[in-house]
């Protein structure tokens, strides 16, 4: 089969630099085969590139869940584009960035993708990428659920604004969002400068050191229920009893686990690159070697009204088929 074409989401609170990031990354040569789909209309098309619109028409799947949903839009816009490709009559595609609209969830975009029997074989998630502006950044992260959620699912996230905001103020943001999700790169940027090889580099970074950069000055924000717990294990794990105990978890817990990522150790040389998304999980990866010389199992929660503590419960219940212990490296409440 042909190579996947990849698939990179970029996401981020109202006015926080998307368009701006996605028109800067246009520019570079090395992204012509790129195709754009942008969610919104009114916007400018973009010279040699496929600009698709998409509209934010959903179809709720059985079971209310709102991450469950499959955006029919994006299936046929998608669809569209390979019939496109497959016929030769664009630039042959190897990538296609989606803008979502400030307040859109990303978890349905990936829901959709990953489920569609179609897209499945053609395309793959590559990263979900979130712009955060450094001088409102913190107001919509204590006032807009979105923006936390959006925090909680990046792969990498963009600081915007830096020119505007103060050193001081960037850097207790960058604090908050390393504890609210320690495994995304966070990149700072000016009017969407960013090197676009360092931004579509893979993100296989797990931070097993949660309050790593904490910074203890970031205080005084609205108290939240979510949480950040790093798990480690001291032998290699079954995969296939770690991914019923998954899907248990997340079959029963999905809304509230915003984020689960990690290296797991299957006893083979490289490991299990693990990255999920509420109840969806990308096809786990298997890496050639360690990044590092830590060669524990290692998997980052994010999680809403779930205690850490009802986690382990779960599983030292399955230790046995596990393989292996699961202890709590560290634990953060972010606010
Ligand atoms: N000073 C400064 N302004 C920026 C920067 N990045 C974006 N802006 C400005 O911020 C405003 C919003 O930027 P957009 O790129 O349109 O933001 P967006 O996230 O696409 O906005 P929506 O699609 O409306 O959610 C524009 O006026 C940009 O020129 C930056 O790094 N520094």
């Amino acid at each position: 089969m042909s190579k996947k074409r990849k698939i990179t989401i970029i996401t981020g609170f109202l006015g926080s630099g998307k368009t701006t990031l996605l028109t800067n990354l246009l520019k570079d040569p090395s992204l012509k085969n790129t195709a754009v789909l942008v969610n919104e209309f009114g916007r400018v098309g973009l010279d040699h590139h496929l600009l698709r619109r998409v509209d934010e028409r959903t179809l709720l799947l059985g079971g209310g869940c709102l991450c469950c949903t499959v955006r029919e839009d994006l299936v046929n816009s998608l669809r569209e584009l390979l019939d496109h490709d497959h016929r030769g009559d664009i630039e042959p595609l190897d990538r296609i960035i989606i803008e979502t609209s400030g307040l859109a969830d990303p978890a349905p975009i990936l829901f959709t993708v990953l489920t569609d029997t179609v897209l499945q074989h053609h395309f793959e998630i590559d990263q979900v990428i979130v712009t955060i502006d450094a001088v409102n950044g913190q107001l919509h992260l204590d006032r807009q659920p979105e923006s936390m959620k959006q925090a909680a699912v990046a792969d990498k996230m963009i600081i915007t604004k830096t020119d505007i905001a103060s050193k001081e103020e960037t850097e207790q943001l960058v604090s908050r969002l390393r504890l609210i999700n320690p495994s995304a790169d966070i990149i700072e940027s000016v009017y969407g400068d960013v090197d676009s090889v360092e931004l579509f580099a893979p993100n296989e970074k797990v931070n097993h050191n949660v309050s790593g950069s904490f910074d203890t000055s970031v205080k005084g924000h609205h108290a939240s229920n979510t949480q950040t717990i790093s798990l480690t294990f001291d032998q290699p794990l079954d995969w296939s009893a770690f991914g019923l105990w998954l899907s248990m978890l997340l079959h029963a817990r999905g809304q509230d686990v915003l984020r689960v990522k990690g290296m797991i150790d299957v006893g083979d040389r490289g490991p299990v690159l693990l990255n999920g998304v509420q109840h969806i999980i990308h096809p786990p990866e298997h890496l050639d070697e360690w990044p590092d010389e830590d060669k524990r199992s290692h998997v980052v929660f994010i999680m809403r009204s779930i205690e850490s503590e009802q986690i382990l419960l779960s599983l030292h219940a399955f230790q046995d088929i596990l393989g292996s212990r699961a202890s709590i490296r560290e634990k953060m409440e972010v606010h």
